[in-house]
């Protein structure tokens, strides 16, 4: 028999129908920031080994064939196959020696092959090269039992790229892999888009950094720290970070004074509904725009998007992993959007290691672990059975979030759910 988990093992009560009246869909969320960002205006040239994590403002062309000759696979002898006439073995002179990085000086021929290294360019008549372990060598000379097939361990120029090809695309976000394409077409500069300014304004007065101490109703500032590592990005440059005290007038002069000197105001805490959750009424009094606020999800359920002046504003809830789950959610699609990003690829699905009974009506974001496959070679996830939003104690031990749809109450053992990575995990 199959034991479900309890439902909302102490969870708080904000999953009751009246909470739940006005929230969006997550879907709907990234949607409206889709609509509402557009890609920031600005280009800039860097070299290639500054490039990680930038984002491509242009396509990237090969500048020159690659493989640039045709070159040796394989360390062993550039031979001609018309060579090997008759039965064999055949044997040869060996005329020549070319090592990588050395043009060849000699052509191969009937009576005669080439010693070759891995990478060195194919002399002028070889058209296969026998690997040494298929050799025997005798002094000056080298006879082979087998005639090779024409092209045998030979890397044709132009065979991976050819010049004016583009190989990758505007808004790629340059990683490794794309990187070494770039090396392999001999393009040492690429043109990216500009470093996104962030200010990020944590408020609360209830909380104190490690290093001045706390008094007895103060709590450690998690969120700081947490987001500034959350966005240590190639792609980002945090240019302010304040922490602002539980007041709207403190709150509207934090964000008056960010208004077109960033690219996006990022906010932690203050967007629920207490009169001590001030960000919203103040960016209001600023003549701002709010085109989300409470999003059918937990945690995060209060995040919010809108705009002051004309700079895009995220409100990400106060409670650590609730801010943390919406960085990683809108954060990461509002920086997509900022720099044109292309977004992301398929989905990544896995399994679930036990069965699951919740309350539908938001979906949940939880801290996830992948513990292995199961006998199909799917890859399964452990969570916990609820989900605490003000607790990290055990982030570390989670590999990313997984996604329990809002409308789902029951899940068996392997229902397939969405993962999404800690990407800096
Ligand atoms: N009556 C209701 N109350 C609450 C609701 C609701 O729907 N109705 N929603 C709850 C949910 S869900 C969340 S999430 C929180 C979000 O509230 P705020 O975004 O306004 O955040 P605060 O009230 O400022 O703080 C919430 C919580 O997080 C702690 N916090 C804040 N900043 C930090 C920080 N930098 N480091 C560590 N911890 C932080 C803060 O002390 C509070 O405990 O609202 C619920 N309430
Ligand atoms: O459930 Mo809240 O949404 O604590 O983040």
């Amino acid at each position: 028999m199959t034991v479900l988990q309890r439902i909302e093992a102490q969870g708080c009560d904000c999953d009751a129908a009246g909470h739940r009246a006005g929230l969006i869909s997550l879907e709907e969320a990234l949607a409206r920031i889709e609509t509402h960002v557009s890609p920031v205006p600005g280009t800039g040239a860097v070299p290639l080994l500054g490039a990680a994590g930038r984002v491509l403002a242009e396509p990237v062309r090969a500048n020159t064939m690659t493989p640039p000759f045709d070159n040796s696979a394989m360390d062993g002898y550039a031979v001609s196959t018309a060579a090997f006439a008759g039965d064999g073995p055949w044997s040869f002179a060996v005329a020549s020696r070319v090592p990588a990085g050395t043009a060849p000086v000699a052509m191969v021929g009937t009576s005669r092959v080439a010693r070759i290294f891995t990478g060195a360019p194919l002399p002028a008549g070889a058209d296969a090269v026998i690997a040494q372990e298929a050799a025997h060598l005798s002094h000056d000379r080298v006879s082979f039992d087998r005639c090779p097939p024409r092209g045998l361990n030979i890397r044709r120029a132009g065979e991976d790229m050819m010049p004016g090809q583009v190989i990758l695309a505007p808004g790629v976000r340059l990683g490794p892999r794309e990187i070494a394409a770039c090396a392999a077409a001999g393009v040492g500069t690429v043109a990216v888009r500009r470093r996104l300014r962030v200010a990020l304004l944590v408020t609360g007065d209830e909380i104190a950094c490690a290093e001045s101490g706390r008094d007895d109703a103060q709590i450690w500032d998690v969120n700081t720290p947490m987001l500034m590592a959350a966005m240590r990005d190639p792609q980002v440059e945090v240019v302010r970070l304040e922490r602002i005290p539980d007041r709207r007038d403190a709150l509207m002069q934090g964000l008056a004074r960010r208004i077109g000197r960033v690219d996006v105001i990022v906010t932690t805490g203050g967007v629920s509904v207490g009169e001590e959750d001030h960000v919203k009424p103040a960016l209001r009094a600023l003549g701002g725009e709010i085109h989300f606020s409470g999003v059918a999800m937990k945690p995060g359920k209060p995040v919010s998007f809108g705009r002051v002046g004309a700079t895009p504003w995220l409100g990400l809830p106060g409670n650590p992993l609730s801010a943390l789950v919406t960085w990683q959610l809108f954060g990461g699609a509002l920086l997509r959007r900022l720099t044109g990003q292309t977004p992301p690829r398929a989905r990544r699905l896995v399994v679930t290691a036990v069965p699951v009974r919740r309350r539908p009506g938001r979906c949940e974001l939880r801290p996830a672990t992948l513990v292995g496959c199961d006998a199909l070679g799917r890859e399964v996830v452990r969570f916990g059975d609820a989900t605490h939003s003000a607790r990290v104690g055990s982030l570390a031990a989670a590999d990313g979030l997984v996604l329990l749809p809002a409308d789902r109450d029951v899940l068996p053992t392997g229902a397939l759910v969405e993962f999404h990575p800690f990407s800096n995990a």
